[in-house]
């Protein structure tokens, strides 16, 4: 049995039940259904894009005043007087997104940069201002608030009537999860959940980490106004307390409890702390033979219960569980290896080319040079290997030449292009590669899709398109060529395994994989035969030959010596930040500098 056929058969006993249901259970479900929209965007922010907020019932409250003031003020009406009263809600709702959009790009700029617990900590500020923004501005009701919002009405048919409005709330949200699900599927998908591993690796593969960031922001924003519309006019009423910061709380409790990785997990989570509060604030006073928000500590230990024994959120386990008893075996996307050459394509400089340079480069954190006037090249067609004993600089010389940071004197240059101030993107757009010495893989995600994410920035569809899956052409482009460069560097029967349950070995060549996928002109390798087994390494290593013989650059940091000298054409020895030999394999072994910097160790 397939996935789509599990929702549509959800889909449709919800549509066969709904006319039947009792006036009670349509308002819940409705409520679920609401709360659920706002969940959505927090697993896309949190759980897929790694950025938490509690500030998101402030933007449901920005949707929901928007509609209110323009279907209640005298001065809205005055300006609205040539619409018909039954369109000042659709106003309501255009107003209400532009001014969401416009207020989360701002608050997403100055709060997105802040890292570790400071976004959280903004995200909190911006949820109790924009709370009491609304409760003190009389034009706004005040904390009184603001009643007789009209119905929603579509073409001419009033939605006065909660059965009919719930059918509205569902069916927008169903839509943002089928949106969202093929957003997620597709290369701009892979671009937000690399966000998460942190900004080196997402730039490194061609993402604008800021841009997107900002984007799955004001995207989560956008559901939450939707949500807050379709409220006001439910309710018929706003004031700012469903908008406070104890409701952004309960927000992110529901998408954590649910699942924040998954769509689905948002409407489990929604539904479980809806039903549970409603029981709750009928049970507790009675238990406790008092009145109060008691229910807010059983919240808070049910999530520590469900942090402790299921970190991941119910939903994967609700899903597996169901995936095993009706046999649902886990989708896997069709791959043929053609249509790669609809993507865009690079011209490899010929042999002997100089591709990347370093030119007198010197780095200097504080009172110590970890790179002082380093001088090297890397040309088309050849292995360049950069040794040097442990703290030489090699790392720091990597970051340098890979655009994660820039020299404090000297210059990198890419492709005949000086790279200074650029970011790590723009050195991938340029032809650069990489590979990390702590490898940085997307662990839950299949070695194809980690690789495919190597090929983004040589794709161009963009969210709208990929969120009405008008990408599909181009994404079978993507997967077709991260398919060729598993099998060519011999993954294709772990191609469909999570990248994070390979033995380390293994998920070096995946980076590599990844890398290629790029169709870089010159491939950075930080240690990348460590934590390979000897057949492996000897793999590794026709798989280097085989792509120097194909014209790449290749700049190779290691610390085995015999992979090194059985490999490079040329190579650079580093000391203490300072370039003390420079040759063939052969002449930097005989060097008494390179011999003495190794105490003796051996270079053969
Ligand atoms: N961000 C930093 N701030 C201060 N000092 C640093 C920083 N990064 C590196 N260093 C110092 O610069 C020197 C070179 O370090 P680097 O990591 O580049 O060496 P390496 O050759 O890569 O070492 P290894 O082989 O152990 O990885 C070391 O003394 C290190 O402590």
């Amino acid at each position: 049995m397939k996935k789509q056929y599990l929702v549509l058969g959800f889909i449709a006993v919800l549509a066969a039940v709904w006319p039947f249901l009792p006036p009670f259970t349509v308002t819940l479900l409705s409520y679920i259904g609401l709360y659920a929209m706002v969940a959505l965007g927090l697993v896309m922010l949190t759980g897929v894009g790694g950025m938490t907020s509690f500030g998101q019932a402030a933007f449901v409250g920005l949707g929901a005043y928007a509609t209110a003031w323009v279907c209640t003020s005298p001065a809205a009406a005055q300006w609205l007087s040539f619409l018909p009263a039954g369109l000042y809600p659709w106003v309501g709702l255009v107003l209400g997104l532009l001014v969401t959009a416009l207020v989360a790009w701002g608050l997403g700029a100055a709060t997105l940069r802040l890292s570790g617990h400071y976004l959280p900590l903004g995200t909190i500020a911006w949820g109790l201002s924009l709370y009491y923004i609304f409760g003190n501005l009389d034009w706004l009701g005040g904390f009184t608030g603001m009643s007789n919002i009209p119905p929603l009405t579509v073409f001419g048919l009033s939605l006065a009537s909660p059965r009919l409005l719930g059918v509205v709330i569902w069916a927008v949200l169903l839509l943002a999860i089928w949106a969202l699900s093929n957003l997620l599927d597709s290369r701009e998908g892979r671009a937000i959940r690399a966000l998460k591993s942190g900004r080196l690796m997402a730039e490194s593969m061609g993402v604008d980490t800021a841009r997107q960031r900002i984007k799955v922001f004001v995207l989560a924003a956008l559901l939450a106004a939707v949500s807050g519309w379709l409220y006001a006019h439910m309710q018929r009423f706003v004031n700012p307390t469903p908008f406070n910061l104890n409701i952004g709380i309960e927000y992110l409790f529901m998408a954590v409890v649910g699942g924040s990785g998954y769509l689905w997990g948002a409407v489990l989570g929604a539904t479980l702390i809806t039903l549970l509060k409603e029981q709750l604030q009928d049970w507790l006073p009675r238990l406790l033979g008092a009145s109060g928000n008691f229910e807010i500590v059983v919240f808070g230990l049910l999530m520590l219960l469900v942090l402790q024994r299921a970190s991941n959120g119910l939903w994967p386990i609700l899903a597996g569980w169901v995936n095993r008893v009706l046999k649902i075996a886990p989708a896997q996307p069709t791959v043929s290896a053609q249509g790669a050459a609809t993507l865009d394509q690079r011209q490899l400089p010929p042999a002997g080319q100089e591709v990347l340079k370093a030119e007198n480069v010197t780095k200097r954190f504080a009172g110590l040079i970890a790179n002082n006037a380093v001088h090297m090249d890397v040309r088309a067609g050849e292995v360049h290997a950069l040794i040097g004993p442990n703290g030489a600089g090699k790392s720091t010389f990597f970051n340098m030449i890979s655009g994660v940071d820039d020299p404090t004197e000297g210059q990198v240059v890419l492709m005949g292009q000086p790279m200074q101030g650029k970011p790590s993107r723009a050195f991938a757009a340029l032809g650069l590669g990489r590979t990390f010495q702590h490898v940085r893989l997307l662990g839950d995600r299949s070695v194809l899709d980690n690789v495919a994410l190597g090929a983004h920035r040589r794709g161009h569809t963009g969210w709208l398109a990929s969120m009405l899956r008008a990408d599909r052409a181009e994404e079978a482009a993507v997967l077709g060529e991260a398919m060729r460069q598993i099998d060519r560097c011999g993954l294709a029967a772990v191609a469909h395994t999570p990248a994070g349950s390979l033995p380390l070995g293994q998920q070096r060549i995946v980076e590599i994989a990844r890398a290629l996928a790029g169709q870089p002109a010159v491939l950075l390798l930080d240690e990348p035969a460590a934590g390979l087994r000897h057949l492996e390494k000897q793999g590794l290593a026709r798989l280097l030959t085989q792509l120097r013989a194909e014209g790449l650059a290749i700049l190779v940091v290691e610390h085995d010596m015999e992979f090194v000298m059985n490999l490079a054409d040329r190579i650079t020895v580093l000391e203490f930040g300072t370039v003390i030999a420079h040759g063939t394999p052969a002449q930097v072994q005989a060097d008494p500098r390179v011999i003495a910097a190794y105490l003796g160790g051996d270079l053969t």
